[in-house]
Formats: C-alpha cells, sequence, structure tokens
C-alpha cells in the first residue's frame, strides 16, 4: 500500500495536494457498540475520497466524526494543519465542511431558489437590525449572496426550476439541489453520504459529472460514502474500506479492487 503521506499522482495526471484532513486513530464507540476502531487516514486538497463497507461497517459513523456530529472517545481530527477540537456541527460548517444527507434534508415547501439561499446563512455577517432594515451592509451582502446563488444554480443546470416548490420535483432533482445548497456555503471539504442512492441509471450518470465537474471547477475536495462499486470505482482519486469498523484498504481504485482483504470482506471476487 502507498504510503498516505507521500504526494501522489492521479491516474489521469493530476497532482493531489496537501494534507486537508487527517484522521488520527478515531475510535467511537456508542455503549457496547464500537463503531469505529482505531481508524487513521488522510482527505488530502483536490482530491475525490471514497468511504465504502459493507453495511453497518462505520462509514455514516466516519462522515459524521469529520462533520462534527459524533465526537469519537479516542483520536484527533485534523484539519487545515491543526487538532480541531469538540465542536458543534454549525461551528465545523463554519470552518468550511459542507454536506448532504442520506435522506434528503430540504425545506418541501420552499422553492429550489431560497432553498438554495439557505446555504448561504453561514456566509452572513450583517446584523439582524440591518437585516430589517435593509441597510447598507444587509443590502450588499443580499446581493452578493443572490449572485453566488445563482452562478451555482447555472452551474449545475437547475435555472428552469428555480421557482419550483422542492416537494413538486422528482428525487433525482431533489439530490441536484441539495448539492446545490452544500455548494452555496462554499465549503472547503464536501461530504456526500450516499449521493446516488435510490437513483436510476440517467440520474446516476448525471450526478457523477456535476460531482467530477464541482470538484473540478471549484476546486472543492469530496468525501463520499457510495455503495455503487461502479460510480465509486469511476469517481474516486483514493478509496478508504471499512469493515466491522476496522479499515481494511486504502488506496487508489486499482489498488483496492485488487486487495484481497477487501476482496475477501466487501468486493466478493474469488481467489485465484
Ligand atoms: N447512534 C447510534 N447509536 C448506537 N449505535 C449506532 C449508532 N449509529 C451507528 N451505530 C452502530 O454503529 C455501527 C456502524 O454503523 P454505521 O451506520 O456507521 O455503518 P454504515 O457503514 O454507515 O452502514 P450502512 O451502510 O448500513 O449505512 C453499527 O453497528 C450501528 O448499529
Amino acid at each position: 500500500m502507498k504510503d498516505m503521506y507521500e504526494p501522489y499522482e492521479t491516474p489521469d495526471g493530476r497532482t493531489i495536494g496537501g494534507c486537508l484532513m487527517e484522521m488520527k486513530n478515531i475510535t467511537l464507540k456508542f455503549g457496547g457498540v464500537v463503531a469505529i476502531k482505531d481508524i487513521s487516514f488522510d482527505i488530502r486538497e483536490g482530491e475525490i475520497r471514497a468511504i465504502i463497507g459493507p453495511n453497518g461497517a462505520g462509514k455514516s459513523s466516519m462522515l459524521n466524526v469529520i462533520s462534527g456530529f459524533y465526537h469519537p472517545q479516542e483520536g484527533e481530527v485534523w484539519y487545515k494543519g491543526a487538532v480541531r477540537p469538540a465542536m458543534k456541527p454549525y461551528e465545523v460548517a463554519r470552518m468550511g465542511v459542507g454536506r448532504t444527507f442520506q435522506n434528503i434534508a430540504l425545506f418541501e415547501g420552499m422553492t429550489v431558489l431560497d432553498n438554495v439561499m439557505t446555504g448561504r446563512l453561514t456566509h452572513m455577517k450583517a446584523s439582524l437590525w440591518e437585516q430589517a432594515l435593509w441597510w447598507g451592509k444587509a443590502e450588499r451582502e443580499e446581493v452578493f449572496n443572490r449572485d453566488q446563488v445563482e452562478k451555482i444554480i447555472d452551474f449545475l443546470e437547475i435555472q428552469a426550476i428555480r421557482k419550483t416548490p422542492v416537494g413538486r420535483l422528482p428525487y433525482g432533482l431533489k439530490k441536484r439541489v441539495e448539492l446545490a445548497r452544500a455548494l452555496a456555503a462554499e465549503p472547503s471539504l464536501l461530504l456526500l453520504d450516499e449521493p446516488m442512492a435510490g437513483m436510476n441509471v440517467e440520474e446516476k450518470e448525471d450526478m457523477s459529472r456535476f460531482i467530477l465537474d464541482v470538484n473540478d471547477e471549484f476546486g472543492t475536495t469530496i468525501a463520499l460514502i457510495e455503495h455503487d462499486m461502479g460510480v465509486v470505482m469511476d469517481l474516486s482519486d483514493r478509496v478508504v474500506v471499512m469493515d466491522y469498523g476496522k479499515k481494511i484498504g486504502d488506496g487508489t481504485p486499482d489498488e483496492v479492487r485488487n486487495d484481497q482483504n477487501v476482496i475477501d470482506a466487501y468486493l466478493g471476487v474469488p481467489h485465484e
């Protein structure tokens, strides 16, 4: 296995940057259940990093540690070169960690535009007083935020539905709106929890393209959990494999695909 601290180049010739986040010896327990056992891995700037494994392996728990929703009993989370103390999820979001959810978490009665605008909340600095009076800073802020949001709406090709209430949209489009809202916060690290779950083939192809475009165009670092192996192997620069709370593999899609431990525990291709 490759030394995870060594710089590396992706098969398509891109150079992956420095370490953005590092999980050091993370252990997370729920009472007697050990969901994560002493796991370490890093996420580098600009890469697409997948976390895979069978059901109950601990993937969602790991994503929740990264997003600050769960606090591990042991280990350290390093972010942008410093240990991140235990924080509330909204504080972690302010530090540039955005996410989408497995079960879509949008405001169904609100329009697409308004939903995406809620993603800008972490950037709003005008006081309540200024906002109420629509004065100076509040007005400038609102105009700037709307511009940013419109750019993202164009980028994800959802202009035609910007005034449609989210509740009326098909599933695949709702997922895209959720991606738009997460992007509106301009995250340094974007966490995607099963972005393809419940999608048909065409919707998966669209979503894959948008994830790659976001990574390419905005340089957003992405960490994702996904069960569809075709998608994972196509999208990711590197993959962490978990099983029963332990890390059993870590490397490029090719390295992981050919790792006998991973094959035995998860991918299920017979020994030669
Ligand atoms: N809030 C919780 N309270 C108690 N146990 C939990 C909690 N969340 C997860 N677990 C347990 O931790 C282990 C890992 O679960 P987790 O949901 O992280 O796995 P997963 O790999 O994401 O699974 P899936 O692919 O099915 O979503 C499981 O045994 C699960 O039952």
